[in-house]
């Protein structure tokens, strides 16, 4: 029997990625589909296409479907052995939405070995542009569903969120009002993570719970949809998403086309997929205490947590390897793609003289701080740039070398002030885990230590979500058997230490942290200082 490996795919923003792991748990193959590089054909822009109302924000659903063509081509061709894969699992980017025609599911099922998956299913998506995460677009459903259940903390009490604008409930009202043929036209929403269960499994894939939970529609607690939530957002909509399991449920055995295009055993299992930021939880084998920070497309920071409060900011999510605890979770939409802006107004376009700017700046950037969020930002809501001197003065703008730094420290910053907020303290045990493809830059994660002021540490791949996926494959097949996530990746390579506050960071930091949030009062958007510019 030939040695086993296990797969976890990670349908993110920008890119699809996937990595292989043998028993021991090495990576032994990792590879990715960028979208804008490698399927130009679509026009994408990050891999997502901004509507002139700047607030609209979508994906083509058949990019993602002719990425995994172009993957699975590209694993065949370098000689992957699929025939050795007992199990496969994935992640996708949280919130979007997939929305299947009805007559799809036949399709699905019997889609030709011959061909690639997206000719085939080419006509099987009555909405093309699928709404993704970066979708500001639902403030009136989002009123609409806070009203319908009681108000925004009502709301979060059920679902673990106020209504956010990107959230899956909000998307689906927003069709359905907007376009009630199509919404009727569609027999199955799908998550992104569920989505790309489904291209695997050859039928429609369950939600699972961590990741619905960032839809404002799932009672987190009971673990089913929530009656008041569905009727607010559109009619017979349970019927549509299916019904919820845990997320290390197997959902079935690979579907005949993988067998017989790539040579997959037709006993390879599918463990149902998640959000992205919930399969990186499980890649980093995050402990409680630590704090996580993503640095991908969008920044995120989360927490494993086991009683947790909701509230008007933050989200909180079902965990994703342990049904009986949770995960708080602040997003960032101000992320790389801000970073790389400002990398190409003043560092030439180069991640290396960023880095020297990081360098050649001191810790605390003599007192000016700034506010970068050229899209209108989650947390806090807020938009456009806001530079501040030492004396609290704004300015128009900073030295290329002071703007850096001022981002850098503005983004860190940002999150430790708002994870303070949700309760979280730092301990002199805190270990930060940073994972996403700015974490490769040491001179960014310094300065994320020294704002801490805690230890940063990082696993050997940055693509943390599809190691967590592959992870949570070999727990799916254990999971009914009541053997932890913690037990199956007990083997793994511990994280590494990167970097280490430098001395007296915390006495630096201090009282910019309090300028910081102070400065941040003055630029949120609120009644009386509207945001006009979005
Ligand atoms: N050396 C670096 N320094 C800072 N950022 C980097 C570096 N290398 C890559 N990145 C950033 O990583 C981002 C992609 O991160 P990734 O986690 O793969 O995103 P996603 O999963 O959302 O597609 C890029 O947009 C880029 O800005
Ligand atoms: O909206 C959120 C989390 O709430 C984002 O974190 C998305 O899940 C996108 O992930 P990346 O592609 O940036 O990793």
């Amino acid at each position: 029997m030939a040695a086993p490996r296990y797969l976890g795919w990670d349908f993110s923003t920008q890119q699809l990625k996937v990595i292989a792991i043998d028993e021991q748990l090495r990576v032994i193959y990792e590879d990715n589909v960028h979208f804008d590089k490698d399927l130009p054909e679509f026009k994408t822009q990050g891999g997502v296409y901004i509507h002139s109302d700047r607030l609209t924000v979508t994906s083509p659903v058949l990019m993602w479907v002719k990425a995994l063509d172009m993957i699975l081509q590209k694993m065949k061709s370098s000689g992957f052995n699929f025939s050795q894969v007992r199990a496969l699992s994935g992640a996708g980017q949280q919130h979007g939405s997939v929305y299947w025609k009805k007559g799809s599911i036949q399709i699905l099922k019997n889609a030709s070995s011959e061909l690639p998956l997206h000719q085939s299913l080419k006509a099987c998506f009555s909405v093309s542009n699928s709404p993704i995460w970066m979708d500001s677009s639902t403030a009136s459903q989002c009123s609409a569903l806070e009203k319908a259940v009681g108000g925004a903390q009502h709301l979060a009490n059920i679902t673990g969120s106020r209504a956010y604008e990107r959230f899956t409930g909000n998307q689906i009202a927003k069709i359905y009002s907007q376009n009630p043929e199509v919404y009727l036209q569609t027999e199955r929403i799908s998550l992104v993570s569920s989505f790309a269960a489904s291209l695997f499994l050859g039928a429609y894939a369950p939600i699972d719970y961590s990741d619905g939970s960032g839809m404002n529609l799932l009672h987190i607690w009971e673990k089913s949809w929530s009656a008041s939530c569905l009727d607010a957002c559109a009619p017979g909509l349970e019927e549509k998403l299916g019904c919820p399991v845990p997320s290390y449920s197997v959902l079935g055995p690979i579907s005949p086309y993988y067998s017989q295009r790539y040579g997959f055993s037709p006993d390879c299992k599918v463990v149902a997929f998640t959000g992205d930021n919930p399969a990186s939880l499980a890649g980093m084998r995050l402990q409680e205490g630590d704090i996580a920070i993503s640095l991908g497309t969008s920044d995120t920071l989360f927490l494993w947590i086991q009683e947790p409060t909701p509230a008007l900011e933050g989200h909180i999510l079902c965990n994703p390897v342990d049904s009986q605890a949770y995960m708080a979770l602040l997003c960032f939409k101000n992320g790389s793609l801000m970073r790389e802006r400002i990398r190409d107004d003043c560092a030439s376009g180069s991640w290396d003289e960023f880095s020297k700017a990081l360098s050649s700046t001191v810790a605390g950037n003599n007192g000016n701080l700034g506010f970068y969020f050229d899209v209108m930002e989650i947390t806090p809501e807020a938009v456009g740039i806001h530079r501040f001197n030492r004396d609290n003065q704004k300015v128009s703008d900073f030295p290329k070398e002071v703007e850096i730094r001022a981002l850098i420290e503005g983004q860190f910053m940002a999150k430790r002030i708002h994870a303070e907020k949700l309760g979280y303290k730092v301990m002199p045990r805190t270990r930060i885990l940073a994972t996403g493809g700015a974490s490769h830059n040491k001179k960014i994660l310094q300065v994320l230590s020294d704002v801490f002021n805690a230890p940063v540490y990082t696993i050997d791949t940055a693509n943390s979500a599809c190691l967590g996926s592959a992870y949570r494959a070999i727990h799916g097949l254990v999971a009914e058997t009541n053997v932890s996530l913690a037990d199956v990746v007990k083997l793994a390579p511990e994280p590494r230490l990167a970097v280490t506050p430098t001395a007296g960071a915390e006495e630096l930091y201090r009282p910019l942290l309090k300028r910081y949030a102070e400065l941040e009062q003055k630029v949120v958007c609120s009644p009386t200082s509207s945001c006009l510019v979005r």
